[in-house]
């Protein structure tokens, strides 16, 4: 995987802007992966939503990931699923997507980053790397010590998500995180081209 500036959606930070152009903005900025996260919308809504934008980033090259839904993920011919500590166990995922699809792992805990060890996910995904107010259910903030600690057990790509800004890319990276996955910093910004190219520089 090779995917250092990673874009999730969340529709109620857009702040009235359109969602596809506000992905294809970021995408020309240097977006190189894509999320779409939808907690509120109606099953045939994420599916229409994940079949327009696979079609928006096809021409990008840039792989189109579905928070949760394995379904979803089928129904839009979609290049992944993104999977936490709740959702869908791995093993079904696995057994339910086709070869080659991504599988994406939130890991909270440290016992949670062993266990994943044992399976082919293509990365696991700090989560939370620091606070943020995007999302609050979280357990505790790895921080740069914790993402430490994670890249030498781990064989797995490191993926660092929450509270991810210009002024803590680097050090992120430099913990050993393969990829900085963003939201607000993101979808959020008033210009979110300007933004993604303002992160993508920061990335070594
Ligand atoms: C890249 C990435 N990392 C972590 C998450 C969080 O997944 P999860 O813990 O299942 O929480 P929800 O996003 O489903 O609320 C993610 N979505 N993406
Ligand atoms: C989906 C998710 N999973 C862990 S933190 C988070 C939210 C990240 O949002 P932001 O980049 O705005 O902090
Ligand atoms: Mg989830």
């Amino acid at each position: 995987m090779n995917a250092p500036l990673y874009l999730v959606t969340d529709e109620g930070l857009l702040h009235g802007k359109d969602l596809y152009s506000t992905v294809e903005a970021a995408v020309k900025g240097g977006v190189t992966m894509v999320q779409l996260r939808e907690k509120e919308s109606s099953t045939r809504d994420f599916i229409e939503r994940a079949i327009r934008l696979k079609a928006l980033l096809t021409p990008y090259h840039v792989p189109l990931i579905i928070n949760d839904r394995v379904d979803v993920a089928l129904a839009a011919d979609a290049d992944g699923v993104h999977v936490g500590q709740s959702d869908m166990p791995y093993s079904r995922v696995k057994r339910l997507l086709p070869k080659g699809k991504i599988i994406g792992l939130s890991v909270e805990t440290r016992e949670q980053v062993i266990e994943a060890n044992e399976w082919d996910v293509t990365y696991i995904a700090a989560s939370p790397v620091f606070s943020t107010t995007t999302k609050t259910n979280t357990i505790v903030e790895w921080g740069l010590d914790g993402l430490q600690w994670i890249r030498s057990v781990s064989r797995h790509p490191l993926v660092a998500i929450g509270g991810i800004h210009p002024d803590n890319v680097a050090s992120i990276f430099r913990a050993g995180a393969d990829s900085v996955a963003v939201i607000s910093a993101i979808i959020g910004a008033d210009d979110p081209g300007k933004a993604a190219r303002e992160l993508i520089r920061l990335i070594p």
